[in-house]
């Protein structure tokens, strides 16, 4: 996403590109990029300072255990690779390369919402106050990385129960019909239910939902109270058996939360039935577009519903032409088949890749949408985070990298920008056109890529490679911007940026953070990557660091602990946590990405090889490739060594008293 002004010290939205791929905004802008260098720091600094200006400019990349490994299929301009003759079907593609779609789900879960139950002996008048609140309860289905936001849960008669019907939340009027039939409402009854209703007129509020199934996972079912600020009432979880169109029915009991305890027992009853999966392969036209939420170098990022399931998904359509113009086509092959790894890794804090398939101009990627938007832009809302919460969020990416370095996979762009945030409030990570995958034990890597903030002194300085301990210093960056609220190199250009990575010293605003907080920082801000906290034991050290003392690991891992933030989402299509530069764009009838004319010549057959990796993983190779972890280099302890100078180097906002360090 991009669009939005700096709005403090370093925390401002990264640049998007041009229309030639160079950089519209100021060279401080955070735009990820690539190239690879061999250079001084000075000739680096000032290389770099030209490649940023330029845009984001990659190149050829090499690990240096393995030279020739994963080397770009670097394709020449377009007009050599222009073929005579358009396809006639331009929603096909030619048949060298088959629509096929390795990643698809093996059925369909059908999910019935019968009724949410309220039980209990509800005498009590005041209890019955409270129950009145309860007209805005609505449900979170979780399904993997998958979310379903139901619509007001709506009161309706029992055999036995006086009946209650609220529409829709909007409707003040069924609301208050609503409060005052429950007022009359008997609470000596021993049950009263909700129960959406499947006669209701409004299409947006089925009282089923239907599940892309890849793998037999449970289902969380989470209810929220609208009135009470969107609070947490409870949470069940079923386990379909996922027999084919075996008809089961639940009556779960749900764990009510503390705050709810007391007042009642709720209980949900449901229906599932697992259907298999007839479709083989899909293309555009098997999607709907709903709005747009966001662009990339390379394309956009739309809402879009499946139109068999009709399921919410968010779908980045990449133009062909374009990537083959900026030399991409490794890396999109490879951004893909890092999701795909990552999708069977089955990792709860990266975002799942369903389905990816491609057209002779575009390439789709089809992903679970995080309605919750991106943390930047609720970052630049807060300006900064309690540092509770930022534990949080650096708990779950911590087990995010945790999950792709142990299968070989270095991140590389971490920031806000690509952390999103799902209905509840969990992190998912997203965007690897970065990241670089079958990074073997030992090996180092040396492209310089990434986004300028972020950067870790061994991507700048180019001396040896660098390693999976990248991704730890962008998180020590990460967790500084996240509780001071600025980045903790922050320069008005580019090139004091890097002076200010390699050399500057990191000064803390006082009293603002916790001993460990400020101990992990410097950590993780380790200069020496041999001696930076991870080094040793990867992600398994840095969470034995004490800042996550209170952290239970196992419990954050399933998503059973409650984040400190819940974004507001009001029902499946809200795109309120998204730019209004996208959202309010009037979306096209047909899909189509940023540089794609319809009019131009078609790529030729030798440039769309180039791109049959995407519909293609040979997925037993890559296992092998995968399966091992990458060994820790042996390292003393952290050489770290506080320097409190009182040197203001790039800041002018001094209203903290700061401490400094020297990385
Ligand atoms: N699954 C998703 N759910 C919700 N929003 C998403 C999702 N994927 C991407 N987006 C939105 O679209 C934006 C652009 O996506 P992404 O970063 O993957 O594209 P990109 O082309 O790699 O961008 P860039 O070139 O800037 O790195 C994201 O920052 C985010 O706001």
């Amino acid at each position: 996403m991009k669009g939005w002004t700096k709005s403090w010290f370093g925390l401002s939205k990264k640049s998007s590109p041009n229309q030639n791929g160079g950089l519209s905004n100021s060279e401080s802008g955070r735009s990820p990029l690539t190239v690879k260098t061999n250079h001084s720091l000075e000739e680096n600094v000032t290389a770099k300072k030209e490649i940023h200006t330029r845009g984001a400019i990659r190149d050829m990349e090499m690990t240096s255990a393995s030279p020739n490994a994963n080397e770009d299929v670097l394709m020449s301009g377009e007009s050599s690779a222009v073929q005579r003759g358009a396809s006639n079907y331009p929603h096909r593609i030619s048949s060298d390369i088959l629509p096929e779609v390795d990643h698809e789900p093996s059925g369909y879960l059908k999910l019935n919402i019968d009724s949410l139950k309220l039980e209990g002996n509800h005498t009590d008048a005041a209890m019955a106050m409270e129950c009145t609140s309860f007209k805005q309860l609505f449900l979170v289905i979780q399904f993997g990385t998958s979310e379903y936001v139901s619509p007001p849960l709506k009161w309706k008669s029992s055999t036995r129960d006086t009946a209650i019907s609220i529409p829709s939340r909007d409707s003040s009027a069924a609301a208050s019909r609503a409060s005052s039939m429950l007022s009359n409402f008997t609470y000596n009854t021993s049950t009263m239910s909700y129960c959406p209703t499947s006669s209701t007129p409004n299409p947006s509020a089925p009282s089923h939902v239907v599940f892309d199934v890849a793998n037999r996972l449970p289902v969380e079912l989470n209810i929220y109270d609208h009135s009470r600020g969107n609070c947490f009432v409870g949470q069940t979880v079923i386990h379909p058996c996922y027999n084919y169109n075996q008809y089961e029915q639940f009556n779960s009991p749900v764990e009510v939360s503390p705050a709810y305890a007391q007042l009642v027992d709720l209980r949900l009853e449901l229906s599932s039935v697992f259907q298999p999966l007839i479709k083989k392969s899909y293309a555009p036209e098997d999607f709907e577009p709903l709005k747009l939420i966001g662009k990339g170098t390379f394309g956009q990022v739309y809402l879009v519903r499946k139109k068999d399931t009709r399921r919410i998904y968010a779908m980045k359509i990449l133009s062909k032409k374009v990537i083959v113009r900026r030399k991409e086509v490794a890396h999109t092959i490879g951004e893909r088949d890092i999701l795909v790894q990552t999708a069977a890794a089955d990792s709860p804090f990266i975002v799942a890749l369903r389905f990816s398939f491609q057209t002779p101009k575009d390439l789709y990627l089809v992903t679970d949408y995080m309605a919750g938007g991106e943390l930047f832009w609720h970052l630049q809302k807060s300006i900064r985070f309690p540092e509770a919460r930022a534990k949080f969020y650096i708990a779950e990416l911590l087990l995010a990298l945790q999950a792709l370095h142990k299968r070989g996979i270095v991140y590389r762009d971490l920031k806000p920008e690509n952390i999103l945030l799902d209905v509840q409030g969990h992190i998912a990570l997203c965007d690897f056109g970065l990241s670089k995958a079958n990074l073997t034990v030992g090996s180092t890597t040396r492209t310089f890529c990434g986004t300028t903030d972020y950067l870790a002194p061994e991507v700048i300085l180019d001396e040896g490679g660098y390693d999976m301990m990248v991704d730890f210093w962008s998180l020590g960056v990460l967790l500084y911007e996240m509780t001071c609220g600025w980045s903790p190199f922050y320069a008005e250009n580019t090139q004091q940026l890097y002076k200010n990575i390699v050399f500057g010293k990191v000064r803390f605003p006082r009293g603002l953070l916790s001993a460990e907080a400020r101990d992990l920082i410097k950590l993780l801000l380790n200069r020496n990557s041999k001696n930076r906290l991870g080094a040793n034991g990867d992600a398994e050290e840095v969470k034995r660091h004490a800042f996550f003392d209170d952290i239970d690991w196992e419990k954050l891992n399933a998503k059973k602990l409650s984040p400190p933030f819940k974004p507001i989402v009001e029902g499946e299509f809200d795109v309120s946590n998204f730019d209004v530069e996208f959202t309010n764009k009037e979306v096209p009838a047909d899909f189509v990405a940023v540089g794609d004319m319809s009019t131009s010549a078609p790529l030729s057959s030798t440039v769309q090889n180039g791109f049959k990796g995407f519909t293609y993983v040979d997925s037993s190779a890559m296992d092998d490739a995968y399966n091992s972890e990458p060994e820790s280099p042996t390292s003393s302890a952290s050489s770290f060594h506080a320097d409190y100078h009182n040197q203001d180097i790039n800041r002018t906002n001094d209203d903290f008293f700061m401490e400094h360090i020297d990385p």
